[in-house]
């Protein structure tokens, strides 16, 4: 809708001569001018007879102010003159003959009216020009007369014809005067035209601004809600991959699932076959239900005959649970007798197995022999001072030697024994002794990763103790069991169940009561009402050895610990009390001063270590050398001073020792020390052992 404003106005500018759209004229109300036609045609004959209007216009403008007036004028002048001067010679040729410029309307009247003859129509009225030749014109005849009336004739025909000429002028010129008002009305019908057009292509600019701007607007909504659909696009393509991520899983847990389905099928139809086999057993085992129902009824009756039968028994049973009772007093009793009767100080040796650590090639030639496996034999490859080599052997006799292949469990079966004792009432110590590494923390607790096989003395004991307590609840027996657990480390006393960063800021002493009871003071005291509690009991003091120690098995060589278990039995039936102690001691390594090469803090340790053991030795001597009331020392170390009370001084005491020892060649020597230790102490006879009864 573009529209070009210069060109219309060259348009208009040109529109009169070429393509502008005129008024069209009412040719109806127009006179019919087939002269002025034949003018046009005359003076344009390229131009289509249906000329236009300002053509027409323009001709009968100039026809109505030059052509017509003048040819009036000189018809009127020269008709006359120049026909009447040129009549003699030349009238018909002056009357044919025109001026090569006369009006084409009188030209053309001319033509018509001697062409033709015919009538011509002007102002709708019907003329009838005539040529000079006009049957209606009298002749010349040739006299003076004739020639003036001919001639009359003749002004008369040219003034008629004058006249017609007026009258036709007057109609052009009112055809004219029609036609410009046509005009202006057609040039005013174009200004108002242009106008309109101005208006409406103005209107038509601002509708055009207006939808410029609305469609601008439109196009930015259209920009902006095409960046909203992208980002929601986007949006999309983010959230269908996420679809077709979780579409993916769930169709690869759908496969799953099917394989899933599958197997439960196959399981299922295995299952309902089974189900088949086990519901025709429980068929059958209802049949024989039904039949044990039919017996059963039998044994009922069986079973009232029985329970008359029983109900006699039971009174007799009363009876014996008496018995029971009274032997039960009386087992303890030779029990304890024979435990006296095998001396209140007993010694096990025994030889720990050889480890992955140790080499095959350097092991020792131990022999164990003898009925109840008491004999040991040890060989050693000597030389002479002369260079010859010999054998030499070395014997020794203890209560029982263990062999490396012995277990835990035969070895508490050995003790168990001794534990009863504690439990009738007696101070019972066992000792583990031997040099560093010979098996003494492992046979008195068992190892670091302990199992049901390898657990050691100390839990096995309070197992025991636990299982006897509640059985001999039975006759009367209440038994409270409390746990302590202490080391002695370069003769300073440490709780192992208390607080290990406190080492060294609380002090404990012993103290010995009348009544024949020893306590250390500041010790945690555990009742062990459960063998459980001795496992944590166990656990609790391998920590704080732990944290007191870099390494572990470094420190507990270079200690001893004592773990005491405090037993205290009343029985309601006979009003008896028992109070026994069980110690159970894991001694600091034994070895010598000289093969340890210890120098520094090391070698003060070892000389406490060795003063503490040569104590204990001396203690045991004096024990069976001295006469009854003699001085005994057991102020000369921490750990004598402790087990006073348990050490036979009383005569309720009963000492076990277990000397453990290497099976290895290079601990040939402390083997020997440690045996001969051993030796001194099995010799030893503390008197017969009474229990504490209150
Ligand atoms: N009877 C045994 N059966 C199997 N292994 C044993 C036996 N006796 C000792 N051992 C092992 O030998 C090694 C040393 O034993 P243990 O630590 O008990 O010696 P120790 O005499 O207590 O040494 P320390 O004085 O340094 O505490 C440990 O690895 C232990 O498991």
């Amino acid at each position: 809708m573009n529209i070009d404003k210069p060109s219309l106005k060259r348009r208009n500018e040109t529109a009169p001569h070429t393509t502008r759209q005129r008024p069209k004229l009412n040719m109806n109300q127009a006179p019919r001018i087939p002269v002025r036609s034949t003018l046009a045609s005359r003076s344009n004959r390229t131009s289509p007879t249906t000329s236009t209007v300002s053509n027409q216009s323009v001709s009968t403008k100039r026809l109505s102010n030059q052509s017509v007036l003048t040819t009036t004028k000189r018809l009127s002048n020269q008709s006359a003159s120049t026909t009447t001067k040129r009549f003699s010679n030349q009238t018909t040729v002056s009357t044919t003959k025109r001026p090569s410029n006369q009006t084409a309307i009188s030209s053309s009247t001319s033509k018509l009216s001697s062409q033709n003859n015919k009538p011509v129509t002007v102002n709708g009225s019907k003329k009838l020009v005539t040529k000079n030749s006009s049957p209606g014109i009298p002749k010349f005849t040739g006299d003076i007369k004739g020639k003036m009336n001919y001639l009359q004739t003749q002004l008369e025909d040219s003034g008629e014809q004058l006249t017609d000429f007026e009258k036709l002028k007057d109609d052009l010129e009112s055809n004219v005067q029609n036609s410009e008002s046509l005009l202006q009305e057609a040039l005013q019908k174009v200004q108002d035209l242009e106008s309109t057009i101005e208006s409406t292509r103005s209107r038509h600019q601002e509708e055009l601004a207006k939808h410029q701007e609305k469609y601008m607007l439109k196009n930015r909504d259209l920009i902006l809600e095409n960046d909203q659909n992208n980002a929601k696009a986007k949006d999309w393509e983010i959230e269908l991959k996420q679809i077709e991520d979780e579409s993916r899983q769930t169709f690869l847990a759908l496969e799953e699932k099917k394989r899933e389905n599958i197997r439960l099928k196959a399981t299922l139809e295995k299952s309902s076959a089974s189900f088949d086999e086990v519901d025709a057993e429980l068929r059958v085992l209802k049949m024989k239900l039904k039949s044990a129902g039919s017996a059963l009824e039998e044994h009922e009756g069986h079973v009232s005959s029985l329970s008359n039968e029983w109900n006699t028994k039971d009174n007799s049973l009363e009876g014996l649970e008496k018995a029971l009772f009274e032997q039960e007093i009386l087992r303890r009793k030779l029990h304890n007798t024979i435990q006296e009767l095998k001396g209140n100080i007993r010694v096990f040796c025994r030889v720990r197995p050889s480890l992955e650590s140790d080499s095959e090639s350097n092991l020792a030639q131990i022999k164990i022999f003898g009925e109840d496996q008491e004999h040991m034999e040890l060989r050693e490859q000597v030389s002479s001072t002369i260079g010859k080599s010999s054998t030499k052997t070395h014997n020794f006799t203890f209560d029982r030697v263990f062999s490396p292949s012995e277990t835990q469990k035969d070895c508490f079966e050995e003790i168990s024994q001794l534990v009863q004792s504690a439990l009738d009432g007696y101070n019972v110590c066992i000792f583990a002794y031997g040099q560093t590494g010979s098996g003494k923390t492992y046979t008195m607790q068992g190892p670091n990763t302990v199992t049901e096989s390898t657990v050691g003395m100390i839990p096995r004991a309070v197992q025991q103790i636990y299982d006897v307590a509640q059985r001999l609840k039975q006759f009367g027996w209440h038994y409270t069991m409390e746990g302590q657990f202490l080391e002695i480390y370069n003769e300073t006393i440490h709780d192992l169940l208390g607080d290990a960063t406190k080492y060294g800021q609380i002090k404990h002493e012993i103290h010995h009561e009348k009544n024949g009871k020893t306590t250390v003071s500041n010790m945690t005291t555990v009742e062990l009402d459960s063998p459980s509690k001795v496992k944590m009991m166990l656990r609790k003091a391998s920590q704080n050895r732990a944290t007191g120690a870099t390494n572990l098995n470094e420190r507990s060589s270079r200690s001893h610990s004592v773990f005491t278990l405090k037993l205290i039995g009343y029985n309601t039936t006979t009003d008896e009390r028992t109070a026994g102690i069980l110690n159970l001691i894991d001694l600091a390594g034994s070895e010598r001063l000289s093969t340890s090469g210890s120098v520094g803090d090391r070698l003060r340790e070892t000389q406490a270590i060795n003063k503490s053991l040569s104590c204990l030795g001396d203690v045991i001597h004096a024990l069976v050398n001295n006469k009854e009331g003699g001085h005994i020392p057991y102020r000369n170390s921490k750990l004598t001073y402790l087990l006073r009370n348990s050490l036979g001084a009383r005569g309720n005491c009963k000492t076990l020792m277990f000397v453990n020892v290497s099976p290895m060649i290079e601990h040939f020597g402390e083997s020997l020390c440690s045996l001969r230790f051993a030796t001194k102490v099995n010799s030893c006879h503390i008197g017969t052992a009474k229990k504490a009864i209150k």
